[in-house]
């Protein structure tokens, strides 16, 4: 069933199942994200996965999007090596602010009248904000868009990614090239024929320490296995099984040179406490009822949705320093009592969303929660602590 939020009287959005929406086709378009700093080689990754594509069509748009404030601008689309533009109207004329009304409709258009695609790269220019650009992509496939978010890519230059991640920002403002690190799935470590081991190994530690759950690949003119780029599932359940073998692989991780972004882990035993109330969860975030819709039968899991409200939206979390903990994105396998499957936690800034995964638990192991979360000013002993305290029945603690 598909719902729309009706805003009635300021902060009381009820859901509206929309009529004739319920048997839409699945058949759903991947997107992919590249992002990465001017220069790394995003480009020349598109072009290589054009020219190795056979059986695929894959389009490719280019998000030339500058900060200027011309309103119409150009979406270059490249498919099956025929290159055509298409022309946006962009309200605030950059593509992140305004791809859910105009870009995601651009995309669609472009479907509608040139046939449909396969599969959809997107590359982002190199300071846009993709965590904005992501979760308009996410938030929509809930919605019944035709497309949906697959992976986010980030492409680093082997010679100067350290430098770009060590340059120093205003207070409070976060370094671009540590955020496109935070948020991908995937980072591609170009250009390595320019660089010797240690310089390598040294820029590995680094995106390491700032996330602890990206897979690291190194290329020379980004050439890179395609199956290690497309299909990657990272934001849906069909990444259940290979997730949790992944999570536990994952350390919490001590910050090299961006002092504030790292990665945070921890397990806790036992099941989350599925409350049978008709507690109606205050919500002030119009796209969480969105997604949470969609999952009813877990939105009621309200403890957990509480210890993830205040991570994400309140930010009640402080580090030891005092500091609020801000996440850029987290991912988890949780137990919730009554489910027999694995329930899946995806967060993206302040968006989050469970689903279940086809994972059974197993009867011979102990069922746990294992959450890996990215971000700022993160501390592992507080989220842990703070996860039990909120999240944990006291039943199952004793
Ligand atoms: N030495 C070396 N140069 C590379 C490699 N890969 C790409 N380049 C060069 O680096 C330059 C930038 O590559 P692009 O693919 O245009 O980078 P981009 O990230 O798309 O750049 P912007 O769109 O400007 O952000 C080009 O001149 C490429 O030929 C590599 O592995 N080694
Ligand atoms: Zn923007």
């Amino acid at each position: 069933m598909e719902y729309v939020l009706v805003d009635e009287e300021d902060d009381c959005p009820q859901l509206v199942p929309i009529p004739g929406k319920q048997n839409i086709s699945t058949e759903q378009i991947p997107v992919t994200l590249i992002t990465g700093y001017l220069g790394a080689g995003k480009t020349t990754l598109l072009n290589y996965i054009l020219t190795e594509q056979h059986n695929k069509r894959i389009a490719v748009i280019l998000n030339e999007f500058g900060e200027g404030s011309a309103l119409e601008k150009s979406l270059s689309v490249s498919q099956a090596g025929e290159l055509y533009e298409e022309w946006l109207e962009l309200r605030n004329g950059c593509l992140c602010c305004s791809v859910k009304d105009n870009g995601l409709k651009a995309i669609e258009n472009l479907m509608a009248k040139k046939g449909k695609f396969d599969y959809i790269l997107l590359e982002t220019t190199g300071l846009a904000d993709p965590g904005a650009v992501a979760s308009m992509f996410w938030v929509d496939a809930e919605l019944g868009s035709e497309i949906y978010l697959d992976g986010i890519i980030t492409v680093i230059d082997a010679k100067y990614g350290l430098k770009h991640l060590m340059e120093e920002k205003p207070e409070g403002l976060v370094n671009e090239a540590a955020r496109q690190i935070a948020l991908a799935d995937l980072a591609i470590i170009n250009k390595t024929d320019l660089v010797n081991e240690e310089e390598l190994n040294q820029l590995q530690e680094t995106v390491r320490s700032i996330n602890g759950l990206v897979k690291i690949v190194e290329t020379q003119k980004s050439r890179v296995d395609l199956c290690q780029v497309l299909d990657l599932h990272s934001f849906d359940s069909k990444s259940g099984a290979r997730l949790q073998e992944k999570l536990q692989l994952v350390k919490t991780t001590r910050p090299h040179l961006d002092k504030n972004i790292l990665t945070v882990t921890f397990e806790v035993c036992g099941s989350v406490f599925e409350e049978d109330l008709n507690i109606f969860i205050q919500v002030k975030n119009t796209l969480f009822i969105a997604k949470l819709s969609v999952n009813c039968c877990l939105c009621r899991n309200y403890q957990l949705v509480i210890f993830l409200q205040n991570l994400l939206w309140e930010k009640t979390f402080k580090n030891k320093d005092g500091l609020v903990m801000n996440v850029i994105r987290l991912k988890g396998i949780v137990s919730l009592w009554g489910k027999t499957h694995q329930v899946i936690v995806q967060g993206v800034h302040e968006l989050y969303d469970l689903e279940e995964t086809p994972q059974v638990w197993s009867e011979s192991e102990p069922r746990a929660n294992r959450l890996v979360i990215i971000g700022r000013n993160l501390d592992q002993e507080v989220l842990q602590q703070q996860f039990i305290a909120t999240v944990l029945n006291k039943k199952n603690r004793d």
